[in-house]
């Protein structure tokens, strides 16, 4: 599947800025990004819900843009698909089906044998003669999966599907949907805004800010390449510390710190980190130092409040027991895999910021 330079406004707002991505075969693809950002209309886009106002949507070499959702052949999960309240699980698994026209429609006993085949896969067997008021939330969503495979997609577009449901339903049903992609192989796209659910699901992910998008990789790229400090900040916390950069060096309150800036200009920047690449160091020269202005103990060790010299951040870094330093002491500081972004780069507003 290809999305080629797509645009869509609703009234004079842009909702998907010049969005393009290809999708191989078989790929479990998620759309990760805040609320706003634009994966619900990207999700629809691809469906035939909504119409891009430029740009077209690619199923291998059908151009698809002006096709119909039903002749798209989608199947799609929302986070409160409703099913038909008044049909059994079994009709409503075999609504796409009968609803098909007669001429491409199965025999019933074919359809029969399909709704139990799919029933199985969704592990719903022997419950095709209940009512939705009759399941769990977690089943009913099964079952709109099961719907929505029967029609043999050519995609399965899932927005927020589990979104409604209980923490440790939700974990489970993640196991459950890489297991189905296993077995099925469909090229399956789905919506989340949680970051841990995208990361331990998808194959690639794809991260969308203000309708744009602002990297699409494997979860590993996203974490060790992050393209842009939206995305360090949106896959994991990260501490960001204003810093000078001229020519190619990098300062930090007057310590130039050991960070590769040679495609930024000179001027304000800002250098991020997770939380975990900061360290207390041992002897050696070091491009940091900090004041030691609490500790506090924990299960394994101690956990100092650090004032980093050179600017007006406190973060927290966790220390073994017999070689914690006092409070009040300079202590040097280690700093790795730390990167620089200019200032004014969008960043995700909610990430952490040091304590
Ligand atoms: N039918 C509509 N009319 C007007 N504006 C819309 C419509 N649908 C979406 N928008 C706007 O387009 C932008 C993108 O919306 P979209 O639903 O795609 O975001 P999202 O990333 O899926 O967000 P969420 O995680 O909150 O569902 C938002 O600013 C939203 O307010």
């Amino acid at each position: 599947m290809r999305i080629e330079g797509v645009e869509l406004d609703f009234g004079s707002y842009p909702a998907l800025r010049d969005v393009s991505l290809d999708i191989a075969g078989g790929e479990l693809v998620a759309l990760l990004g805040p609320s706003g950002s634009g994966k619900t209309t990207l999700l629809r886009v691809i469906a035939g819900l909504n119409s891009p106002h430029r740009g077209a949507v690619f199923f291998d070499a059908l151009n698809a843009t002006s096709l119909s959702v039903q002749e798209r052949r989608v199947g799609f999960v929302f986070q409160n698909y409703a099913l038909f309240k008044h049909m059994s699980v079994a009709d409503n698994v075999a609504f796409g089906l009968k609803a098909r026209p007669r001429a491409s429609r199965p025999p019933k006993r074919e359809i029969a044998a399909r709704v139990a085949e799919l029933l199985e896969l969704v592990q719903l067997e022997g419950l095709g003669q209940r009512y939705p008021a009759q399941l769990s939330g977690g089943q009913r969503q099964r079952v709109a999966l099961a719907r929505a495979l029967a029609i043999e997609p050519r995609v399965l577009l899932l927005d927020e599907p589990f979104g409604a449901l209980d923490a440790r339903v939700r974990k489970d049903l993640r196991r459950w949907l890489r297991e189905i992609h296993k077995r099925t192989g469909l090229t399956t796209v789905f919506v989340t805004h949680d970051q841990d659910e995208a990361m331990e699901l998808a194959d690639r992910v794809v991260v969308l800010n203000q309708g744009r998008i602002e990297q699409a990789g494997s979860p590993a790229a996203l974490y060790d390449r992050p393209a842009s400090a939206f995305v360090l900040s949106f896959v994991g916390e990260a501490v960001a510390l204003p810093v000078t950069v001229k020519q190619g060096h990098v300062s930090l309150g007057g310590r130039e710190l050991h960070v590769d800036a040679h495609n930024l200009r000179d001027g304000q920047a800002r250098v991020f980190f997770r939380p975990a690449d900061i360290a207390i160091a041992g002897a050696g020269p070091s491009a940091l130092e900090g004041r030691v202005e609490a500790l506090r103990r924990t299960p394994s060790g101690v956990r100092a409040t650090i004032s980093i010299d050179g600017s007006d951040q406190r973060l927290e870094i966790d220390q073994a027991l017999e070689n914690a330093a006092e409070v009040g002491a300079i202590v040097p500081l280690s700093l790795s895999n730390a990167r620089v972004f200019a200032h004014g780069q969008a960043e995700y507003e909610d990430a952490g910021e040091g304590i």
